[in-house]
């Protein structure tokens, strides 16, 4: 079975859009973004998209590359002090003479909408509440949607980025999996793979996942967005393996979609929305 993260994004958006039926205002988010780079525009855009559909209020603010990070922090404390801003996303990753760790330090925890912020991920990783990264977050919310009992599996994450990885390993512990972390060091990684139950993989090279990975039982996720002959691919072989397997994520259409789409949840958690 092919995944639909459409179809999943498209269920979280109408839940979300009746949760804000009755609100005083709307929900808003504040994207800051340096420079111009063509992915980032075009994961601008889809944000803009996502928040038009439920009628958020999304707003861009543009300045050059040559921006000082004193200028920057100054611009993200102005935003901060806001009272009509819920959300603010700073475009990652920024120009090399900006501190990417001062920067995400410098959002209110309360307004961080990617889990970015130490005082998140430190809530996370202790298993309180906590802002959760919008990747990882897609990921646990593809289970969750399509009923997908985590208790006792046995979970394969690959790759240990502190977006993906490593919170994703987190959170799938706090569900009662067994969770193997593999990475660029692990050795005989297909020995790993195909006796796991859930196979995630966030490395960020096409075809990364082969046939001989895998297992008739193997329910794969896809997180990988890379770019292979001018398309957008994952880091799974996806023809290879797609009749292999019980279900997989296709790329495009299925993290990503949701990941747009829980970032709205994030936002209105902070927004102080009450969602079911
Ligand atoms: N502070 C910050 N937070 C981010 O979350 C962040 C960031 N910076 N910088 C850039 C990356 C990239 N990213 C994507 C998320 C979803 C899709 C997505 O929905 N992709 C569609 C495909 C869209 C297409 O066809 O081009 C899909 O998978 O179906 C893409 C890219 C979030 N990022």
């Amino acid at each position: 079975m092919i995944i639909d993260g459409r179809e999943i994004a498209k269920k979280i958006k109408e839940r979300v859009k009746n949760c804000c039926a009755n609100c005083t205002r709307k929900p808003s988010v504040v994207a800051i973004m340096l420079g111009e780079d063509p992915s980032a525009e075009a994961y601008l855009r889809m944000l803009e998209r996502t928040c038009k559909s439920v009628d958020f209020d999304y707003t861009l603010k543009r300045y050059e590359t040559s921006l000082t990070e004193a200028e920057l922090l100054k611009i993200i404390q102005e935003n901060n002090e806001d009272p009509l801003i819920d959300g603010i996303i700073v475009q990652m990753p920024l120009p090399g003479h900006i501190s990417e760790e001062r920067v995400i330090m410098a959002i209110d925890p309360k307004k961080d909408l990617d889990g970015f912020h130490p005082l998140n991920a430190g809530r996370l990783f202790k298993g309180e509440k906590a802002t959760r990264p919008c990747t990882p977050l897609a990921v646990m919310t593809i289970f969750d949607e399509l009923e997908i009992d985590l208790n006792g599996k046995d979970i394969v994450v690959i790759g240990r980025s502190n977006i993906v990885g490593k919170p994703l390993a987190v959170m799938l512990m706090h569900k009662n999996a067994t969770v193997t972390l593999c990475h660029s060091h692990t050795v005989d990684l297909a020995s790993h793979t195909k006796k796991a139950d859930i196979i995630i993989v966030a490395v960020g090279i096409a075809n990364f996942l082969t046939s001989e990975m895998v297992s008739e039982k193997s329910i794969v996720i896809d997180v990988g967005m890379n770019e292979l002959d001018g398309k957008l691919v994952g880091d799974v072989d996806f023809e290879g393996i797609k009749d292999q397997v019980q279900m997989i994520t296709p790329v495009p259409g299925g993290v990503g979609p949701v990941t747009n789409a829980v970032l709205l949840l994030n936002l209105l958690e902070n927004f102080g929305g009450i969602c079911q």
